[in-house]
């Protein structure tokens, strides 16, 4: 029995499919994140397992129990399952340690541990229209995990945080999983907040799952470019122009387009070098310089840390294989 068993899940809105026959499975104390474009069908995703939105096909079984829509139940949601909205609320003028007694189930000690796991133990005594962004976020969280769920939804819990309030947040879900043993589920549009943190990523398009595996498989083998987009910068080569780049690399062509990242390829001496090429353009952003380089047929950006020559004169190359993927 799997902690969470999410199978073949669609869901409507207004005569349009939002969700098409999403079916995955999370283990407990697996962090799993969610990565799609805007309007790809994340949100509603988290709410459905939440018990929030109702599923037109398909089911959700969370701990051996089905998780049921809010067609079917009064007071919509599931105990055992806490979803942090973007849009989250907390009662106007009252002090911060009155919001949390009326939601609070936990005994004297749990409570103490839930306020410091959340940061919040400084602000007992504050008003909730005293409170910062950041702040008021931690506390609409302690209040969700007072319930003590076993698992936790973020919905992009990241945006609209100032880095300080953003780092503070990585410590508290850290805290919360490790100290409070709650599973995750998290999504967020920045690959830095996906790739560190969980152990599996989902990529969503148009209400479909179209890849899941570790960080580094979406990274290094993205099936296609909407999925090495949301990751972070690429080169494209087309197939035309690729057939002659793998040739001269040593490998056969496939008639696809190549995908690789501008870090994968690298400046070498001629000796060394498979590609020839000119350099077109040098931009420097702190921690490496992107090159614009042109290949014979094609043109690729390569990240380094080091500028390889100046513009207009020419440059050998090399790719680390194993992370050139066909598209
Ligand atoms: N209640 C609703 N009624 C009608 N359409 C809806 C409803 N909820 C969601 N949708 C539509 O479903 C699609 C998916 O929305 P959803 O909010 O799940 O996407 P998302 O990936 O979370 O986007 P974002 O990153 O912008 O939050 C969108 O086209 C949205 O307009």
């Amino acid at each position: 029995m799997s902690f969470l068993e999410v199978s073949g899940i669609q869901v409507d809105e207004d005569g349009h499919t939002v969700l098409h026959d999403i079916s995955f499975e999370q283990g407990e104390y697996e962090k799993i994140a969610i990565a799609g474009e805007t309007g790809s069908g994340k949100s509603t995703l988290l709410q459905t397992i939440a018990g929030l939105v109702q599923a037109s096909a398909g089911q959700i079984t969370f701990e051996g129990k089905r998780v049921i829509g809010p067609h079917d139940k009064l007071v919509p949601g599931h105990e055992g399952i806490a979803y942090l909205s973007q849009h989250y609320d907390l009662p106007q003028f009252l002090r911060v340690e009155q919001v949390l007694r009326y939601a609070n189930m936990l005994q004297g000690d749990e409570a103490e541990t839930l306020y410091e796991v959340c940061r919040i133990s400084h602000l007992k005594q504050r008003k909730t229209n005293q409170l910062s962004g950041g702040e008021r976020q931690r506390i609409a969280l302690a209040r969700l995990l007072s319930t003590w769920p076993s698992l936790l939804l973020l919905d992009e819990p990241y945006s609209n945080l100032d880095k300080g309030h953003k780092e503070l947040l990585k410590e508290v879900i850290h805290d919360i999983t490790e100290r409070l043993a709650i599973t995750c589920i998290l999504i967020s549009h920045d690959p830095h907040d996906t790739l560190s943190w969980a152990d599996r990523i989902l990529v969503i398009k148009g209400g479909r799952i179209i890849q899941q595996g570790t960080p580094e498989q979406v990274y290094h083998h993205p099936t296609d470019t909407y999925t090495a987009g949301l990751f972070g910068s690429f080169n494209l080569i087309p197939a035309e122009a690729a057939s002659e780049f793998v040739a001269k690399l040593g490998i056969a062509p496939q008639g696809r387009d190549i995908l690789v990242r501008p870090e994968h390829i690298r400046f070498v001496s001629e000796a060394a070098g498979s590609l020839t090429g000119t350099v077109q353009k040098i931009t420097f952003y702190g921690g490496f310089y992107d090159v614009q380089i042109q290949l014979s047929g094609t043109s690729i950006n390569v990240r380094t840390q080091a500028i390889p020559a100046a513009t207009g004169e020419k440059v050998y190359l090399t790719v680390e294989l194993e992370q050139i993927s066909f598209v």
